[in-house]
C-alpha cells in the first residue's frame, strides 16, 4: 500500500499571520520536503513572493504553487484540484503539502475536495490549522465577538445574519483542528488567556488552542497531526449550524451547499495601486496608516520602490498597523511601488488611490 501524502491546511483571516507562520515552518523544516499551495485574495502575489524569496533550500521556487483565479473555496474544481493533480503527478513527491488559503476562504469546501476521486487515494488532510490575529480579535476590530453577536441576535429577532467578517471567523474556527492565537507580543498575558478561554469554549471538543507570536511554533506541533479531516466533515459544520438555530433560511439546506452558497465574496473587494518611487519610508507608512483608518481598509500590502535603494521595501498593513522591511532586490521588472488594497465592498477606489498617490508624491 502506498501511504498518503499528508496535507496541512492553514487558514485564518486576512493578516492573521499565515504567511509568517509558514515561513517559520519552512525555515525549520528539518529536512522535510514541503510543497506549498498558496491562494491569495487580490491580484498581487505578495505571499508567494515572500515565501519564494525566503532563500531556504526547503522552499525551492518550484515547490511554491500559486492559485490566483479567485478564492480557493470557490474555485476548487477549476483551480485547486488540477494544481493538486499536477503536484501528485511529479516524480519527486513532497513529504508534506501545506496549503495557505486566502484570508477570506471558508476551509470546509477545501477539506471536502480531498474526497474527490484521484485525490482521496493519494493525499489526506493531516489537520486544519486556523491562525487567529489575537490583537485584532481582542480589539473586536473585524469580528464582533461570537458571544456579543449571539447576545445581539437574541435581542433582535430580525437580525438573522452576522457580519461577513464574523461569519468567516466562526467558520474558520469551526473547521480547525488546531487554533493558533498569534501576535501575543501585542497582548497582555491576561488578554491572551481570555482569548484562549473563549476559543476553547467555541471550538469543537479536542481542538488544541495554542498561543504564539510570529507563528513560531515547532514544526512537529503543526505537522503530523494525522487527523484525516476529510473523513470528518460533518463535525466541522455543527458549530456554525448551532449559531444559526434561529435562522430559518438555513435550516432546510444541505449543510455543505448551504455554506458554499452563503459565502459571498462580493462582500469584499480588492484593487491594486501602482505608484512611482517613494523617498521616505517612515513618512510614507505613517501616511498610509492614516489612509487605512480614514477608509476602513482591512488589509494593504505590497512592495515599494525607495529612491536610492536597490532593495524593494515590503509593506504590510493589517488594520492601522503598518510594517515595512527591505526584503530583496527588485527582479527584472520595473522599479515601481505596487500595493494591493483589501476591504469590505464599497471601498472608495478613486479617493484611496488619489490619497496614496499624493502620499507617494510627497514622501
Ligand atoms: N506584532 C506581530 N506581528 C505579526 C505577527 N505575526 C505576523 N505579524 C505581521 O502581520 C502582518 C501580516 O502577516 P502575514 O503572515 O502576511 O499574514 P497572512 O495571514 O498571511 O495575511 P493574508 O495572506 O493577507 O491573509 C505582517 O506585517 C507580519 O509581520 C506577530 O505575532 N506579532
Amino acid at each position: 500500500m502506498v501511504s498518503k501524502i499528508p496535507a496541512t491546511i492553514i487558514t485564518g483571516f486576512l493578516g492573521a499571520g499565515k504567511t509568517t507562520l509558514i515561513r517559520h515552518m519552512l525555515q525549520n523544516a528539518q529536512g522535510r520536503r514541503i510543497a506549498l499551495i498558496i491562494n491569495e485574495f487580490g491580484d498581487l502575489g505578495v505571499d508567494g513572493d515572500i515565501l519564494k524569496g525566503c532563500g531556504d533550500e526547503t522552499c525551492r521556487e518550484e515547490d511554491v504553487m500559486e492559485l490566483s483565479n479567485g478564492c480557493i473555496c470557490c474555485t476548487v474544481a477549476d483551480d485547486f484540484i488540477p494544481t493538486m493533480e499536477k503536484l501528485l503527478a511529479r516524480e519527486d513527491k513532497p513529504d508534506h503539502i501545506v496549503i495557505e488559503t486566502s484570508g477570506l476562504a471558508l476551509p470546509q469546501p477545501l477539506v471536502r475536495a480531498f474526497n474527490w476521486p484521484g485525490i482521496s487515494t493519494k493525499v489526506t488532510v493531516d489537520g486544519v490549522v486556523t491562525v487567529v490575529d489575537g490583537k485584532a480579535v481582542t480589539e473586536g476590530r473585524f469580528a464582533h465577538s461570537v458571544a456579543a453577536v449571539d447576545a445581539q441576535r437574541q435581542l433582535d429577532e430580525n437580525l438573522d445574519h452576522e457580519t461577513p467578517l464574523s461569519e468567516l471567523f466562526e467558520d474558520q474556527i469551526a473547521c480547525a483542528d488546531m487554533i493558533v492565537v498569534n501576535k501575543t507580543d501585542l497582548l497582555e498575558e491576561a488578554e491572551a488567556q481570555a482569548l484562549v478561554n473563549t476559543l476553547n469554549g467555541s471550538s469543537r471538543a479536542g481542538v488544541q488552542v495554542v498561543t504564539t507570536s510570529m507563528g513560531k511554533l515547532p514544526v512537529d506541533v503543526l505537522l503530523g497531526q494525522g487527523i484525516g479531516a476529510e473523513g470528518d466533515l460533518e463535525a466541522r459544520h455543527e458549530l456554525h449550524h448551532h449559531h444559526h438555530e434561529h435562522d430559518d433560511d438555513h435550516d432546510d439546506h444541505d449543510h455543505d451547499h448551504d455554506h458554499h452558497h452563503d459565502h459571498d465574496h462580493d462582500a469584499f473587494e480588492s484593487f491594486v495601486v501602482t505608484l512611482g518611487e517613494i523617498t521616505d519610508p517612515k513618512a510614507f507608512s505613517d501616511q498610509v496608516s492614516a489612509i487605512i483608518g480614514a477608509h476602513d481598509i482591512l488589509r494593504l500590502k505590497g512592495f515599494a520602490a525607495v529612491s536610492g535603494k536597490p532593495m524593494r521595501l515590503t509593506l504590510q498593513a493589517v488594520g492601522p498597523r503598518v510594517e515595512t522591511y527591505f526584503d530583496q532586490p527588485f527582479g527584472d521588472g520595473a522599479r515601481a511601488t505596487r500595493l494591493v488594497v483589501i476591504g469590505q465592498a464599497g471601498l472608495d477606489h478613486a479617493a484611496i488611490e488619489a490619497a496614496l498617490r499624493s502620499c507617494a508624491a510627497l514622501h
